[in-house]
């Protein structure tokens, strides 16, 4: 496999800024930002600083790549992977490149393996880091980790078989048997998340920007309706926020 030297973070936001501070003080990876318009200019030669750390992050323009990235790490919000920003992704990419995306929900994949194509993504879900951002201040207490998962029918596979195998994906993804250790296991991450901490999604709520509320408990509430198995503390909670986000 092809050495990874040059990183670009999409999404130069609280998991990005925290995993760039992360691969520059852990590895000779040159990282960089990646962006376009307003946000290239914000970011191109700012000092960002992470955990009491200053650093400055090189800036690349998705119109002026060079040479393809070895790894593009993808940190951004649902509702920001609309179609000009995957073309910037794809603009950054290669044969050879990975995609890596940290982002929750089960949709970015996907989206990002459509334009990019699948066999470049390497499925993982980022879990126990509690990244918070505010102006160019990021911080997190705990790095948490990175699982690495595959799903062999998101790859070689024509649109209409893919599309097929996408629903037994979901299927066999429905069937998994949740025990109660692993909420167990769960309930054991989120403490140790820093009590000092806030959720990406109270970060958001904060800042009165659009949340990610519809990935997360609005795909749990359509899956239940198409199952017709009742999610009534989901519900409680999704219309909780839905309304908090629509008063804003
Ligand atoms: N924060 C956390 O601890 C955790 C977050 N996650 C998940 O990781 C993902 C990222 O979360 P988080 O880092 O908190 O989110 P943030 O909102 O902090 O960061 C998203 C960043 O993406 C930038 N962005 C939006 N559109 C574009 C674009 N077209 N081009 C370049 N940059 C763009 C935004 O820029 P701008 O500010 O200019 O709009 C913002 O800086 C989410 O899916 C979240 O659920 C998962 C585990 C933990
Ligand atoms: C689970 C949690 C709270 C931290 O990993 C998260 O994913 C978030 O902040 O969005």
């Amino acid at each position: 496999m092809k050495s990874i030297d040059r990183i670009a973070i999409f999404g130069a936001g609280a998991m990005g800024a925290a995993y760039a501070g992360l691969f520059t003080d852990n590895s000779d990876m040159r990282v960089f930002f990646a962006a376009r318009g307003d946000r290239f200019a914000r970011l191109d030669g700012a000092i960002i600083n992470v955990n009491g750390s200053d650093y400055k992050i090189s800036v690349v323009h998705p119109d002026r790549v060079d040479r393809p990235f070895d790894l593009v790490l993808v940190t951004l919000k649902h509702h920001h992977l609309t179609e000009p920003a995957l073309k910037d992704i794809n603009a950054l990419t290669g044969p050879d490149t990975l995609i890596l995306s940290v982002m929750n929900g089960l949709e970015s994949e996907k989206l990002i393996g459509h334009v990019c194509g699948h066999e470049k993504i390497v499925p993982a879900i980022a879990v126990g880091i509690d990244a918070v951002h505010q102006n160019n201040c990021f911080t997190f207490a705990n790095p948490g980790k990175i699982i690495f998962g595959n799903d062999p029918a998101l790859s070689n596979a024509d649109d209409i078989d893919r599309l097929e195998r996408i629903k037994m994906a979901l299927a066999r993804h429905r069937g998994i048997n949740l025990q109660s250790s692993d909420i167990d296991q769960w309930m054991e991450m989120l403490n140790t998340l820093s009590p000092d901490g806030k959720t990406s999604m109270l970060q958001d709520m904060e800042a009165k920007r659009k949340t990610e509320v519809e990935i997360f408990g609005g795909a749990v509430e359509v899956m239940g309706k198409e199952d017709a198995i009742p999610t009534p503390v989901n519900s409680t909670f999704l219309n909780l926020i839905r309304v908090m986000e629509s008063n804003q």
